[in-house]
C-alpha cells in the first residue's frame, strides 16, 4: 500500500496553482488580509522618503560639536524649529542648530542630532553636553528600501505586517489571487442536517460542517453540495457538477469496499484517472485522489467517510494542496514539531498512525497531551478541543511517556 509520504508527493504533484493572469483579482487593500498577492509590488517611494531625525532633539554639523562635554559645551544659535510634517526653509550654517522633533526633515547642511537630554536651551542658544558620533540618530534617506527594486513579491500571504508596507507604499489596491472553489458534498442514506428530526439509523452529517470551515480557514471557499444519497445515478450528476464547477472536490463517504460504496466506479466511468486508491495510514486508509487529464485541472479526494478520517485526511492532504493551489509560493507543507509527549501513544505498527491532543507550552516547550476517550476513527467527541495531531510512523507500536514524538497543529 501506498506509503503516506508517496501519497503526499503524488498528490503535491498533480496540483495545478492557479493562473498568475487569469485567476487573479483587485482588491481594496482594506479587504486584502490573508489574501495572497499574484503580482510583485515595486513602490517609487524611497524609505525613509527623507533624511530625517530619530529622536526628539538638536540637528547639528557634526564638525560643530565633535570635541563637545559638559565642562567645555559647543554652543549653538537655534535658527528654526521643525515639526515632523514640516520642510525646513533654512541652511545650517557653521555656529548654527534647529530645533527637531522625532520623524521631522533634517535641514540642510545638518548631519547630525543631539537628543535633547544630551543638551540644555537657553532661549534662542543651545548647549551641546555630549560628543556625538558622526551622522548619529539620523535615519538616511533610502536606508530601509531603495525606490525601484522589489518592495514584496508574489505568492506571499498579506499578512497585517504585508498590508502596513503596501499601506506606507501606497498600493491601496492590489492584484491577489482569487479564492480556490472547493466543492463539499456528503454521500450517505443515513444522513442527515444537524437541523433535521433524526429518525433511528440516522445519523447528523457533520463532516460537511467540519470540511466547510477548513476550507475557509485553508482560504479557499467552499460550494455546499448538501447530502447525496447512495445512490449511483445521483451520485454521478453531482460529482459531474462539481467537477465542473469547483478547482477541488471533496466527498466524504462511500470510499471503502461496502456494497454501497459508488465513488471509485462513479470516478471511473467519467474518465478519472485514479492515482491513490488507499494509503497506509490510521485513520484515513480508504482515501480516494483522481483528476480528469482530458476534462480539466480539477483535483478529486474521494474522503473515507468516518468523522476522524474525514478530518485527518484533510489536514494531511487537503490543506496543503488548496495552499499550493492558491498561489502561496511557500509555507503550505504541514510543519511537524518534535515534542515530548506527556502520554503513551500506541499504534499497531502496520500503518502511519494519527492521534489526537493538545499541545500545551509547559516552561516554554511545547508538550503533547492525548485526547482521552477513544481513538476509532468513528468517534468524533474527543476531537473537540483539540488543537495537535501526533504522527506514529509505519513499525512504532509505542511512544513511552517523556519520549520524543512528532506533532503537527491542527
Ligand atoms: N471490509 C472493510 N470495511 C471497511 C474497511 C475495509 O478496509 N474493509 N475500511 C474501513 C475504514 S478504515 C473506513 S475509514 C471506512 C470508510 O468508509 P467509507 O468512506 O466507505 O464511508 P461510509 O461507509 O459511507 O461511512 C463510514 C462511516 O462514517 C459515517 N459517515 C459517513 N459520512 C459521514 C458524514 N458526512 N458525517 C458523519 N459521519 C459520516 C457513516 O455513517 C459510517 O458510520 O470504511 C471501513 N470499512
Ligand atoms: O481509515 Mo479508517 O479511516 O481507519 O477508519
Ligand atoms: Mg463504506
Amino acid at each position: 500500500m501506498l506509503s503516506v509520504k508517496d501519497a503526499e508527493a503524488i498528490i503535491l504533484n498533480l496540483v495545478q496553482p492557479l493562473d498568475e493572469q487569469q485567476d487573479t483579482e483587485i482588491v481594496d487593500l482594506w479587504a486584502a488580509s490573508d489574501r495572497i498577492l499574484a503580482t510583485p509590488v515595486t513602490s517609487s517611494l524611497d524609505f525613509p522618503h527623507w533624511d530625517n531625525s530619530a529622536m526628539d532633539g538638536y540637528a547639528v554639523r557634526y564638525e560643530d560639536v565633535q570635541h563637545s562635554s559638559s565642562a567645555q559645551p559647543a554652543v549653538l544659535e537655534i535658527v528654526e524649529e521643525i515639526p515632523a510634517g514640516y520642510q525646513p526653509q533654512f541652511t545650517i550654517q557653521p555656529g548654527q542648530a534647529a530645533r527637531i522633533f522625532t520623524g521631522a526633515v533634517m535641514p540642510a547642511e545638518a548631519d547630525t542630532v543631539i537628543m535633547q537630554e544630551k543638551t540644555r536651551q537657553e532661549e534662542n542658544r543651545v548647549f551641546i553636553l555630549n560628543a556625538p558620533k558622526p551622522q548619529e540618530f539620523v535615519r538616511h534617506k533610502a536606508a530601509f528600501y531603495q525606490a525601484g527594486t522589489q518592495l514584496l513579491p508574489a505568492g506571499i500571504k498579506l499578512t497585517a505586517q504585508n498590508i502596513a508596507v503596501l499601506a506606507a507604499a501606497q498600493c491601496p489596491q492590489l492584484c491577489v489571487y482569487r479564492r480556490p472553489r472547493v466543492a463539499i458534498f456528503s454521500t450517505g442514506d443515513e444522513l442527515v442536517t444537524a437541523e433535521q428530526p433524526l429518525q433511528p439509523g440516522q445519523i447528523v452529517d457533520s463532516n460537511q460542517y467540519a470540511l466547510a470551515t477548513l476550507v475557509k480557514e485553508s482560504g479557499a471557499e467552499p460550494l455546499l453540495l448538501g447530502i447525496v444519497k447512495d445512490d449511483p445515478v445521483v451520485l454521478q450528476e453531482i460529482i459531474a457538477h462539481a467537477i465542473a464547477n469547483a478547482d477541488i472536490v471533496l466527498s466524504s463517504g462511500g470510499v471503502s469496499v461496502g456494497d454501497y460504496d459508488y465513488v471509485d466506479k462513479i470516478l471511473e466511468s467519467l474518465k478519472a484517472k485514479i492515482h491513490i486508491r488507499s494509503v497506509a495510514m490510521k485513520p484515513g486508509k480508504p482515501l480516494t485522489v483522481a483528476n480528469f487529464p482530458t476534462y480539466n485541472s480539477v483535483l478529486y479526494f474521494g474522503l473515507p467517510g468516518n468523522p476522524a478520517s474525514a478530518l485527518v485526511t484533510f489536514w494531511r492532504f487537503v490543506q496543503p494542496t488548496i495552499k499550493k493551489l492558491s498561489g502561496l509560493a511557500q509555507g503550505g507543507e504541514l510543519e511537524f514539531l518534535l515534542v515530548r509527549s506527556h502520554d503513551e501513544l500506541r499504534s499497531n505498527g502496520k500503518f502511519e498512525t494519527y492521534t489526537w491532543g493538545c499541545l500545551h507550552l509547559i516552561d516554554g516547550l511545547y508538550e503533547f497531551y492525548q485526547a482521552s476517550g477513544s481513538h476509532s476513527s468513528g468517534n468524533l467527541i474527543n476531537l473537540a478541543q483539540t488543537n495537535a495531531l501526533a504522527v506514529l510512523p509505519v513499525g512504532k507500536v509505542l511512544i513511552s511517556s517523556g519520549e520524543q514524538v512528532l506533532v503537527c497543529k491542527i
